[in-house]
């Protein structure tokens, strides 16, 4: 059994996998992260195995208390991943986007894939039919959006995410949402057409925190799976114990 840890820069999640199947899901910040994985480990005495997967300020070293209960393995550069790596900066591609390309190639097989992942950025990730990783864009997600506007002005609040009520915004939060809300969607629907002019079919996955909130927003139809970076996570571990 294996536990899979996602550390994201706004928040970690966590999944209980037993060959591939998914049997429990957690969310939970920085500051309670190991009360909350010894909990998990509690739960589920069978979990032999942790994967992690850090973007955030979690290095491997501050998962070595759990070195006696459970074998660690920490997702890093030197790791063998099932696609080529054609980005130019190899080192600096973040960890999370290599899991999520792992995951693609490896449950989407012979096909171009796109991955979107709305968290604390947004992250695309393009992967080619023949498992050629090209890379992709990052900007701000929604909550980042939220907290550039009141945070580099003086007159704009700081809201929480919301729905606008139209595209033309008739008050300074309805502004707010209309640009931040529309802002993205219309990004995530238009780097899709972008794509479409150069790959006339590739398979898109959405995931990330803000994953289900745009699927329904989107021009495109496009199923939300929140948890990819998780499945990705056992999915990569099911291939690393082969080929490491
Ligand atoms: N309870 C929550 N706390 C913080 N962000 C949340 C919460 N629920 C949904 N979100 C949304 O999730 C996004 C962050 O997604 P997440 O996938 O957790 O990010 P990361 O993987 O970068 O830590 C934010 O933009 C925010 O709108
Ligand atoms: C772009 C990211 C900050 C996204 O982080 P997230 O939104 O998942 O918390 C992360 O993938 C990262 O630190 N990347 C390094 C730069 C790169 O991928 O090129
Ligand atoms: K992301």
């Amino acid at each position: 059994m294996l536990l899979a840890i996602d550390v994201g820069n706004t928040r970690i999640k966590g999944a209980v996998f037993e060959s591939n199947t998914l049997l429990g899901h957690f969310v939970f910040l920085k500051k309670d992260f190991k009360k909350n994985i010894e909990n998990i480990l509690k739960e589920f005495p069978k979990v032999a195995h942790l994967v992690v997967a850090s973007v955030g300020d979690l290095e491997k070293n501050d998962f070595s208390s759990f070195n006696e209960r459970v074998k660690i393995h920490f997702i890093s550069h030197e790791n063998h991943f099932p696609f080529t790596n054609l980005y130019e900066t190899p080192k600096t591609l973040g960890i999370d986007r290599m899991v999520l390309a792992s995951g693609a190639v490896l449950r989407f097989p012979k096909q171009h894939r796109l991955i979107i992942d709305a968290g604390t950025c947004i992250t695309y990730d393009f992967v080619d039919q023949e498992d050629n990783y090209l890379g992709g864009a990052i900007s701000p997600g929604l909550r980042l959006r939220y907290e550039a506007l009141h945070n580099f002005t003086a007159k704009l609040p700081l809201l929480e995410l919301g729905s606008p009520k139209n595209i033309i915004g008739n008050s300074t939060s309805e502004s707010i949402h209309s640009g931040v809300v529309n802002g993205a969607v219309n990004e995530i629907d238009g780097f899709i057409n972008d794509y479409k002019q150069y790959y006339s079919k590739f398979t898109i996955i959405l995931t990330g925190g803000d994953a289900v909130f745009l699927a329904k927003r989107l021009k495109n139809t496009i199923f939300a799976n929140s948890n990819f970076l998780l499945e990705s996570l056992s999915h990569l571990f099911q291939y690393k114990i082969k080929n490491d």
